[in-house]
C-alpha cells in the first residue's frame, strides 16, 4: 500500500533488488554514563542548535538524579545483543556493529572499525521509528559525517568507500506497533480491575515535541501531510492503529513533551502536562500515558514521563498508568531483523507490512526529506540529495 507516498523526483523510493550487506549498523542517540560526562554530552547534543543555557542546567538535574547515567547507552548493549540472538536463531550470518551520535561509542570509530573489518556496505538501523530532522536526517548527516571524518566517504566519482543504507522509518512496522497495543490493552485491564471503565480513562500517546518549522518540513519536499507534517501524521495514524488493536474506545489524544528551544519559537503542542490540566476530571478519572515516540525507557521517558507527567496526573487526583516502550519486546526486535532482511532480500513493496496508510515508508529518503534550514544543508547517506 503506497497511500500517501507517491513515488516522485530522485528515482525509485525503494530498493527492490537484493544486496548483499557486510553488517548490521545499530546507530543510537547515546546518552553519559557518569555525572562527568553529562554537560560535554549535552554540548554535544545542542551542538549550534541556540538552546538556552538554563535548559542546559536544568536538563543536566535530571541525569544528575540518576548519577549522570541515561540508561539509553545500556539499552542500546542489550538491543544489540537482542538482535545478534534472533540473527543467530535465523541462521543469518550478518555481524552488527553499534555507534552513537552523541557519545561514545561514536560513529565515526564504528564506521572505522568497519573498514578495518573489511566491511563496506553497511544497513544502518536508527533507534528512530518516525520522520523529522531529529528523528531521521540527522542519523543520516551524522553517517555521512561520520564517513567524511574517517576518509571513508569517497569524493563523489567513485563509490564511497564506505557505504551506509538505512532502513525505512518503522513508526508503522507491526514488530513496533504490537508492545504499544499490548501494553495499552495491558493498562486498560489494570485500570478496570481497580474500578475504572474504558471511558472514564484518557489515554495519552506522547511523542518528543519538535519545532513546527521542523515539523511542517518532515518527510519528502513538496508534499503536505498537513501543519504538523510527516511528523505529526504518522504518530497520529499510529495512535489510531494502536487503540483499535488494543480494541478500546477510550477516548485518547496525541500530545507532546520534552519542548526546548527559545519561548518565542513555535513548537508542536499541547505538552502533555497542559493537556492532563486540561482534561474534564467529570468524565476522566484515570490516564493511561503511552510514549508512542520512544524506542526504549531513557531519559526523556523516566524523567519528562515517570516523574513530571505522572505527577501532574497524581495532582489532579488521576490514577495513571505508563505504558513501556518496545525495549527488546521479542516482536520489535524480530521486526528489526525483518526489516534488514527486506533489504537483503529485496522485498516487493507490497509484500512489506505496514500499518498505515502512510507506509511503507521509503528506503531512500527523497530529495529534501526532513530539512533543517537553521542547520543549512548537509550531506546525508541513505537518501537522494540534496
Ligand atoms: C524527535 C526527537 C527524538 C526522538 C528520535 C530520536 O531518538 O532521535 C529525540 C530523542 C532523544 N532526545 C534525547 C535527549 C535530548 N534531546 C535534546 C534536544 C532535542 N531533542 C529533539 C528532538 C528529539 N529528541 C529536539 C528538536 C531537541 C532540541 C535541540 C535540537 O534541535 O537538536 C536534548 C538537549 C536538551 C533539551 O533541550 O532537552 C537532550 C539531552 C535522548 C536521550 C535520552 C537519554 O539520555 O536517555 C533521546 C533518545
Ligand atoms: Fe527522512
Amino acid at each position: 500500500m503506497l497511500g500517501a507516498t507517491p513515488a516522485c523526483a530522485g528515482g525509485d523510493p525503494h530498493i527492490t533488488e537484493p544486496v548483499e550487506y557486510d553488517a548490521i549498523l545499530l546507530a543510537g542517540f547515546g546518552g553519559p554514563e557518569g555525572q562527568d560526562d553529562v554537560i560535554p554530552f549535552l554540548r554535544n547534543v545542542t551542538r549550534g542548535r541556540g538552546i538556552p543555557d538554563e535548559r542546559l542546567e536544568e536538563v543536566a538535574t535530571h541525569y544528575r538524579h540518576f548519577g549522570g547515567v541515561s540508561p539509553i547507552n545500556e539499552h542500546n548493549r542489550q538491543l544489540k545483543a537482542a538482535i545478534e540472538q534472533e540473527l543467530a536463531s535465523r541462521g543469518i550470518d550478518l555481524p552488527v556493529l553499534w555507534g552513537n551520535r552523541n557519545w561514545a561509542p561514536y560513529l565515526a570509530d564504528t564506521v572505522r572499525e568497519a573498514r578495518e573489518r573489511g566491511f563496506t556496505k553497511l544497513i544502518a538501523i536508527a533507534t528512530s521509528a518516525y520522520s523529522s530532522f531529529s528523528s531521521c536526517r540527522q542519523y543520516r548527516e551524522d553517517f555521512a559525517m561520520a564517513l567524511e571524518s574517517t576518509g571513508l566517504l569517497g569524493d563523489g566519482t567513485s563509490p564511497a568507500a564506505v557505504q551506509i543504507d538505512k532502513v525505512r522509518q518503522f513508526f508503522d512496522h507491526p514488530g513496533f506497533v504490537a508492545p504499544f497495543a499490548q501494553g495499552v490493552r495491558a493498562a486498560l485491564d489494570e485500570l478496570e480491575d481497580q474500578g475504572f471503565a474504558d471511558e472514564q480513562v484518557h489515554v495519552l500517546f506522547s511523542t518528543h515535541s519538535i519545532p513546527m518549522t521542523d515539523a511542517a518540513r518532515s518527510g519528502p519536499r513538496g508534499h503536505s501531510f498537513g501543519e504538523g507534517g510527516a511528523y505529526a501524521a504518522q504518530h497520529q495514524a499510529v495512535a489510531e492503529v494502536v487503540m483499535e488493536l488494543a480494541e478500546s474506545d477510550a477516548p485518547w489524544s496525541l500530545v507532546y513533551q520534552s519542548r526546548s528551544g527559545p519561548p518565542e519559537m513555535p513548537w508542536l503542542e499541547p505538552d502533555i502536562n497542559d493537556a492532563i490540566e486540561e482534561l474534564d476530571a467529570e468524565q476522566t478519572r484515570a490516564v493511561v500515558i503511552v510514549p508512542l515516540g520512544f524506542v526504549s525507557d531513557h531519559m526523556e521517558v523516566m524523567w519528562d514521563l515517570d516523574e513530571e507527567a505522572m505527577q501532574t496526573a497524581r495532582d489532579r487526583g488521576f490514577a495513571a498508568v505508563r505504558v513501556p516502550t518496545p525495549g527488546i519486546h521479542p516482536e520489535y526486535v524480530s521486526g528489526l531483523v525483518d526489516l534488514v532482511m527486506e533489504r537483503v532480500q529485496g522485498t516487493p513493496v507490497a509484500e512489506r507490512p505496514a500499518l498505515t496508510p502512510l507506509g511503507p515508508w521509503y528506503d531512500v529518503c527523497r530529495p529534501g526529506c526532513c530539512e533543517n534550514v537553521r542547520a543549512g544543508f548537509k550531506p546525508a547517506a541513505a537518501g537522494v540529495a540534496p
